[in-house]
């Protein structure tokens, strides 16, 4: 194989046929993760499940528990190059938790057929070749934790991502998009603690935590008025007393804050804590304020990936509508795009319903998913083709990674002091 073939005549010859033989393989994979929901931090059916998908290829090298308890590694490669070439390792993530009751109303069970499918797709077409521009390796890695906790970053913490130059994941919506920006998003923990008493017979000696809690609520929904139209700030009553007849002592609150630009989340932040800490004011409870998981970062857009990503899309069918998506989510994989260049499309899975929706849980386990899951998988492996083949491609990349991340910081020193951002 020379380096002068585009990544899609690459894939017609080898790629889209062997990749179709793991379909049944596959969807099975992502139908097991789906009947056995299981939230952040507690993917133990889904990581040996994929565990034992990439061990049945004995050409995989794989590590479960990689790093956490729930996420693993599997390594393939490297293949062509000379001994002592620098390798380009071209990594996939899988995410793989649910949410509480609702199951895995954010696809997340495609998120790992997508990531194993563009890797073994991958795989297929790389096998056998001997004349690559540079020796070339694959790494999935399982990445627990999106929902919840934020699994990459910790990953990212514990060196995961430290050997990996380019990395590809996507995720299900409502229509398919090459890149859409995600927006960052903090946590806010609110514990308000007052005081019980009979609420009959000593009212007057309570302090009611829960007209706290109700105040704050109350506070927040006031102050949304005044905010920009693309600031989100939302959030629930976790806990809100024990009985009627005990005035409550003690109320939580877990709120989450979103702005695209670090920036307005300290403005965000300082609107939101004065909302929490008038709530205490009022009522004469104590109240503490934590950011319990780490900051999720805006994703940095890789314009050279993204472009890549269409033509081959398009190639394959895929239609990416003028307007874009108005999915206002966050992702843990915003950290991801700060150390590594990388993409994560979203993709059109054969329904109107919404993400965090039942009828979303029940789309993400259907059949009609399958061909948008496998076609988006096929898109991201091309995309892996094309900069792998091409040492030219592979430079735009790096230079846009440099050049999204030179703007960021341009931003990012107009913000408040005490914010951290990988540089
Ligand atoms: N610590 C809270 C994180 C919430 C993340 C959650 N993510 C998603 O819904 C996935 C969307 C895009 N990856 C969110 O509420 O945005």
């Amino acid at each position: 194989m020379g380096t002068g073939l585009s990544g899609l005549s690459w894939v017609c010859s080898s790629l889209f046929m062997r990749a179709y033989a793991h379909k049944d393989e596959l969807h099975s994979l992502s139908r097991d993760i789906w009947s056995n929901p299981e939230l952040a931090g507690n993917e133990k059916h889904a990581h040996d499940r994929l565990v034992r998908f990439f061990s049945q290829d004995q050409t995989w090298t794989v590590q479960s528990h990689y790093k956490l308890p729930t996420a693993f590694k599997a390594s393939w490669g490297p293949v062509s190059g000379g001994v002592g070439d620098p390798v380009l390792n071209v990594g996939f993530l899988c995410e793989y938790d649910a949410l509480p009751g609702i199951g895995h109303a954010c696809g997340h069970n495609l998120i790992a057929e997508v990531g194993a499918a563009a890797a073994v797709g991958l795989k297929a077409a790389l096998e056998n070749q001997t004349e690559l521009p540079v020796p070339v390796k694959i790494t999935v890695l399982g990445t627990p934790a999106e929902e919840e906790l934020g699994g990459k970053i910790e990953l990212i913490n514990a060196g995961a991502f430290a050997d990996i130059d380019l990395v590809f994941m996507a995720h299900p919506a409502q229509q398919d998009a090459s890149f859409h920006p995600c927006i960052i998003i903090e946590e806010m923990l609110v514990k308000y603690y007052g005081k019980a008493s009979h609420a009959a017979a000593y009212p007057w000696e309570g302090v009611n935590a829960l007209d706290a809690a109700v105040l704050a609520y109350s506070n927040i929904s006031v102050l949304r008025q005044q905010l920009k139209p693309d600031w989100r700030i939302h959030g629930i009553i976790k806990h809100g007393g024990e009985k009627p007849n005990i005035i409550p002592a003690y109320t939580e609150l877990e709120f989450y804050l979103r702005t695209p630009l670090l920036k307005d989340l300290c403005d965000l932040k300082a609107k939101a804590e004065a909302c929490f800490r008038a709530a205490a004011g009022a009522t004469g409870c104590q109240v503490e304020i934590t950011s319990p998981t780490p900051t999720y970062y805006n994703i940095l857009p890789n314009a050279t990936l993204a472009s890549l990503y269409e033509s081959n899309g398009k190639a394959l069918g895929i239609h990416f509508p003028e307007q874009p998506t108005s999915f206002c989510g966050s992702t843990d994989f915003g950290n991801v795009s700060f150390i590594v260049p990388g993409i994560h499309p979203f993709f059109y899975i054969c329904t109107d319903a919404l993400n965090h929706t039942e009828e979303y849980t029940e789309a993400a386990g259907a059949e009609k998913a399958q061909l948008y899951t496998l076609r988006t998988a096929k898109a991201l492996s091309m995309t892996a083709v094309d900069v792998v083949c091409c040492p030219d491609l592979l430079k735009k990349v790096r230079d846009d990674f440099r050049l999204a991340k030179l703007k960021q910081k341009e931003e990012k020193n107009q913000n408040c002091e005490k914010e951290k951002r990988p540089n």
